[in-house]
């Protein structure tokens, strides 16, 4: 049984009592009716999905005329409807005239049963490829604004900030593959997402890809998909994100963590622009928009031979560097007052601005973890303020980042030096957690648990 209301309109009740006795025995519901007066009641009461629709109504009428007025009737209420034709008169002209008008398909009276049945299952089929489709449109668009409501728009007013504003509303809307460059937590994401949001692919979908989190087995998998049985968990077919983000941006972040096998994969598919599914040999074609982004310092790498310099040429159309929280000057007064108010209305709090302190606090605080670390800085101290202002105290800085970190003394307990020893490389590397740990000989995860222990 094929789940789909037919709704059968023909003036002549012998075609309605065959039609609906050899169609009610294939699909779920049959409506009938002899006049396409009623259309508008009928299609309000039942979810009708396809519509058998006589060309003929008026006696000895024979030239569809009012076929192809009703037809045009039912798809200006929706244009989605499957409307079949049928006709006692095998007129050609008149069926490529129907189509031409949105009629889905044509059947010719008396009808075989065998391909009345063919024709409207392949239209119900039709009907539910495109319910699917629509309703799958109408998932994205929500996710997309749920996306879109996460990210920020770019807040600050400082000349650097200006002035990528501008470089980034030139660029945006022509397609450029843009790098963005910046330490931990400058923003890098909130500036990819401003450039997918004022470029022309801006209703199609922003797909964020944290390339430092797939190692090299899943790369491919994620990234170019897959064909069913390619590996023992490939069960079905899959593609991969860059087929995903078909007719919109992919925003390939810490893009200066992949190691060379992977750099030249990568290559390959920004210079054909097509990705090949593992265990496939098609070739199929994309069209995304390129944006990347990474902490690391490409140049040095490139001039160390562990990134390709083919590679950066492909990445960096345009440059986007973003300066350090501690460069922007009264900006951060402007950004913590904007997350005091968000986190006021998350917590309902009445806070209403950073007393005298502690604004210089902000001020001569050097913010290695830059935005982000001021973003948790505020929102501590909204949840632990209790007064109207937020006092220097309520900040919770630590004080060893202010102007630097104090020396390594030899009478030092171990524990305190590698406190310093962190702090030091932290600022050494103005808080690039990855060159940092490289330093001192950790890796990234493990630096965070020290940072964590020790509550840099
Ligand atoms: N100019 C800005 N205006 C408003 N919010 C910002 C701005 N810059 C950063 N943020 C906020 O700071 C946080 C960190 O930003 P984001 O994730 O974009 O940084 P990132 O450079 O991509 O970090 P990472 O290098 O760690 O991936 C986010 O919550 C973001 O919303």
């Amino acid at each position: 049984m094929i789940e789909s209301t037919i709704l059968v309109i023909d003036d002549d009740d012998d075609i309605l009592v065959s039609a609906r006795l050899f169609l009610k025995q294939h699909f779920r519901q049959i409506v009938t009716c002899k006049s396409p007066k009623e259309i508008n009641v009928l299609l309000s009461k039942n979810e009708v999905d396809i519509i058998l629709l006589d060309m003929n109504y008026q006696k000895g009428a024979s030239d569809g005329r009012e076929g192809l007025y009703w037809l045009e009737h039912i798809l200006s209420i929706d244009k989605d409807y499957v409307v079949i034709l049928m006709t006692a008169y095998g007129n050609v002209e008149l069926a490529v005239q129907a189509i031409k008008k949105g009629a889905t398909d044509f059947i010719l009276k008396p009808w075989e049963n065998e391909k009345l049945f063919a024709t409207i299952s392949a239209a119900s089929k039709l009907r539910q490829s495109t319910r699917k489709v629509k309703k799958l449109e109408k998932i994205n668009s929500s996710i997309q604004k749920d996306i879109a409501r996460q990210f920020e728009h770019i807040v600050g007013n400082a000349e650097p900030i200006k002035d990528l504003q501008r470089t980034l509303l030139k660029v945006a809307p022509t397609d450029a593959n843009m790098l963005i460059l910046g330490e931990n937590g400058t923003g890098k994401q909130v500036f990819a997402y401003e450039i997918h949001k004022h470029s022309l692919r801006k209703n199609q979908i922003f797909m964020h890809v944290d390339l430092g989190s797939l190692n090299d087995n899943l790369f491919e998998s994620e990234l170019f998909g897959y064909a069913k049985g390619a590996f023992t968990d490939a069960r079905e077919d899959k593609p991969g994100r860059f087929e995903m983000a078909e007719g919109g941006t992919i925003f390939l972040d810490e893009i200066g963590n992949l190691s060379l096998p992977l750099q030249a994969k990568l290559l390959s598919v920004l210079q054909n622009r097509t990705v090949t599914r593992l265990g496939e040999n098609k070739e199929r074609k994309i069209n995304v928009r390129l944006i990347t982004a990474t902490n690391m310092p490409l140049n040095d790498m490139v001039a160390k031979g562990t990134f390709r310099q083919d590679l950066l040429f492909r990445i960096n159309t345009v440059e986007l560097v973003l300066p350090s929280l501690a460069a922007r000057g009264d900006d951060i007064l402007i950004l913590a007052d904007h997350f005091l108010q968000s986190f006021n209305t998350k917590y309902h709090k009445g806070l209403l601005r950073f007393d005298a302190r502690a604004s210089s606090m902000l001020l001569s605080y050097h913010w290695p973890g830059n935005v982000r670390e001021l973003q948790h800085v505020v929102e501590r101290a909204v949840i632990m303020s209790d007064g109207h202002e937020i006092s220097a105290a309520d900040l919770q800085l630590s004080p060893q980042k202010f102007g630097g970190a104090p020396a390594i003394q030899t009478d030092m307990g171990l524990e305190e030096m590698e406190k310093m020893m962190v702090q030091k490389a932290i600022d050494k590397h103005k808080g690039n957690i990855s060159r940092a740990a490289a330093e001192l000989g950790l890796t990234r995860a493990a630096l965070y648990r020290r940072i964590e222990k020790f509550d840099l």
